[in-house]
């Protein structure tokens, strides 16, 4: 199956949520004059009220879809596809769907004002509106999509951040095992010290991923489990550090301290460290995402993100949201519980998928 089809298959609920809604649009306000006369799309009057963000170049650069079909479409008979006018309204009702697949409210404020520019007042088939939504999620998302960066300085020290349960665990087993495959060394650290629960999935990734883990007795400081994780690294010649932390929000200032003393610590062995400090969201808390990149920025000095359980959740919209606001960058991301359901993360395939665009 190609990755494409995967993501697609794997987001269905998110995919099917929007198309749904825009199928629904679309029938709703169809004009039931039929198919457009040809070369008869309305003078674009001037954009609705909300003009795009000044940073976002103006989609009227990008060619529009054309509102007559071709030949081929004509064949295979999508000229009889119900199609309605981009006016006010149906741009509102546009906003509100993406709104519902929590893309949240600014973000789909500029994504539908920018999907009208060049567009308005024509008449739009649920397959054109797919094709410039994608198009719009993927300008948002480009700049935002980049690979964990691998530095020539090794250990590279990779800090785990997130809530309880957001997937750091399942996240850093799937990494180490991608990491393994290329043929890089690995050391995990179990720094959750506190819950041995927490711990005892983590050898379990570890020794899925075939990647040592090391542990510290129950309730220990983590600052020296990272400590002597970092020295064994460093003594084995080790590629790469992924460090587990706690993500108990319900005391934020304890997590401050006990994140800002593992870096206290280790750079004592390494004043760079850590390289990279990845914060897991687990997309099926949609908005409420957004609040915790807010919260870990001022706990830790977050780098980069993963988003997991894609799969099976409607709020794949969020991701949208995360990279239009904060820009930070997105690693991959995960679409299931086995150890391969870890993709990085491209723009496009995932801005199709998101839109049940078909390749
Ligand atoms: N469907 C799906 N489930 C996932 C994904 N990533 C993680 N999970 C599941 O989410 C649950 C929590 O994942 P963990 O990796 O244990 O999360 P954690 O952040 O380490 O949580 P704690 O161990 O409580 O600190 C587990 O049941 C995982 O199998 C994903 O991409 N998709």
């Amino acid at each position: 199956m190609s990755f494409f089809r995967k993501l697609k298959d794997r987001m269905l609920k998110s995919s099917s949520k929007l198309e749904a809604g825009l199928e629904d649009l679309v029938e709703e306000g169809a004009d039931a004059a039929a198919p457009p006369a040809p070369g008869n799309a309305p003078p674009a009057p001037p954009a609705k009220a909300t003009p795009p963000a000044a940073d976002q170049p103006a989609a009227a650069a990008e060619p529009a879809a054309p509102s007559r079909p071709g030949l081929l479409s004509r064949v295979i008979g999508r000229d009889t596809a119900p199609r309605r006018v981009l006016d006010d309204e149906m741009l509102e009702s546009l906003e509100d769907l993406l709104i519902q697949s929590d893309m949240g409210v600014e973000t789909a404020v500029r994504v539908t004002a920018n999907l009208a520019e060049g567009r308005y007042g024509r008449r739009l088939s649920v397959e054109e509106i797919k094709r410039a939504l994608a198009d719009e999620i993927t300008r948002i998302m480009e700049p935002v999509a980049k690979p964990l960066p691998l530095y020539a300085k090794t250990p590279q020290v990779v800090l785990v951040v997130g809530v309880n349960g957001s997937g750091k665990t399942t996240t850093i087993g799937k990494l180490a095992a991608q990491f393994r495959a290329a043929g890089k060394q690995v050391v995990i650290a179990a720094g959750d010290t506190f819950r041995a629960a927490a711990v005892e999935q983590l050898q379990v990734w570890g020794e899925r991923a075939g990647v040592p883990v090391m542990t510290a007795p129950e309730g220990s400081d983590p600052a020296s489990l990272a400590f002597d994780a970092l020295t064994r690294a460093q003594a084995e010649g080790a590629d790469l550090l992924m460090i587990d932390t706690a993500g108990r929000l319900q005391n934020r200032a304890d997590l401050m301290e006990e994140l800002a003393k593992i870096v206290r610590v280790i750079r004592k062995k390494d004043p760079d460290a850590p390289h990279n400090t990845l914060l897991v969201l687990d997309a099926t808390t949609g908005q409420n995402a957004l609040s915790q990149v807010e919260i870990f920025q001022k706990l830790a000095d977050v780098s980069g993100l993963v988003m997991t359980k894609l799969d099976g959740t409607a709020r794949g919209g969020v991701l949208v949201a995360l990279a239009d606001r904060f820009g930070l960058p997105i690693h991959a991301i995960g679409v299931g519980e086995q150890i391969d359901d870890l993709a990085p993360f491209d723009p496009e395939d995932f801005a199709r998928a998101l839109t049940g665009l078909d390749p």
